[in-house]
């Protein structure tokens, strides 16, 4: 059993825990159950919540297990394995770091014109793949320009792959590309985005900047 940040909880069980809580959302919405079985799984589920509650980390998880240049994922909303409101994507990388890409079917959470993907949605998963893209190729830094062109509207329920690839890099700029595409290679949305590195992680000594990663 690997061990995780905050003790002898695998991250299997982390995994398994955090989708069952996702099946309860998408539930939460498509249910027809009337109002006395929702009010009696509202009891119980609120009944979990202050148990899960009694023993549990102050702020964000991030906050608490990164350190300036190590950031954690567990709790990040596009990757995040314990974060309930996370897909959560889980990306491949190409060996040179310079091609990242991930296969998912987005549900009914994600709704925004009716059986069709949030707009936003679609730009929050360009910005996590274009970003850690730019992580992944040995050029850090935060989103400070994204632009996305919606091509095509992105249908939930249809196998879709997320896709990111190096651009260039000036200095402490890089700029990344990246597509969402069905499963017979219609272009949903493309986006380009400008990361940086920003000036206070410049000001860390570059030994430390060389070791900007993101861990559990
Ligand atoms: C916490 C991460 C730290 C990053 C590095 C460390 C470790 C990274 C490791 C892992 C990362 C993990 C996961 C990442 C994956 C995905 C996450 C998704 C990405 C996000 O979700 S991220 C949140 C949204 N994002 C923000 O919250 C940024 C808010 N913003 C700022 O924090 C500043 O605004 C910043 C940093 C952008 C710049 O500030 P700054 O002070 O560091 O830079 P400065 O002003 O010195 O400019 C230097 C040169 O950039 C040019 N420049 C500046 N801004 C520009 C712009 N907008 N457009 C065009 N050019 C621009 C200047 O013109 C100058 O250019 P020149 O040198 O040529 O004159």
């Amino acid at each position: 059993m690997s061990e995780s940040p905050q003790g002898d909880v695998s991250v299997a069980l982390y995994e398994s825990f955090t989708q069952s809580v996702r099946d309860l959302a998408d539930t939460a919405l498509r249910t027809n159950a009337g109002a006395d079985e929702l009010a009696r799984a509202q009891a119980e589920i609120e009944a979990i919540t202050a148990r899960l509650a009694a023993d549990q980390i102050p702020g964000t998880h991030g906050e608490h297990c990164s350190t300036p240049t190590g950031v954690s994922g567990w709790g990040n909303t596009v990757v995040g394995i314990r974060n309930a409101a996370a897909m959560p994507l889980r990306f491949s990388v190409a060996g040179d770091g310079m091609r990242l890409w991930a296969d998912f079917t987005p549900g009914a959470l994600y709704e925004g014109p009716p059986g069709h993907m949030h707009g936003g949605v679609i730009a929050m998963l360009l910005d996590q793949a274009l970003g850690e893209l730019s992580m992944r190729s040995g050029h850090p830094g935060l989103t400070a320009n994204l632009s996305i062109d919606y091509k095509a509207p992105t249908k939930l329920n249809t196998p879709l792959r997320i896709e990111a690839w190096y651009d260039r890099t000036e200095g402490v700029k890089t700029w990344t590309r990246g597509h969402i595409t069905t499963a017979d290679g219609t272009v949903c949305a493309e986006a380009t985005g400008l990361f940086i590195l920003p000036r206070w992680v410049r000001d860390l000594p570059p030994e430390e900047v060389a070791k900007a990663h993101q861990h559990d």
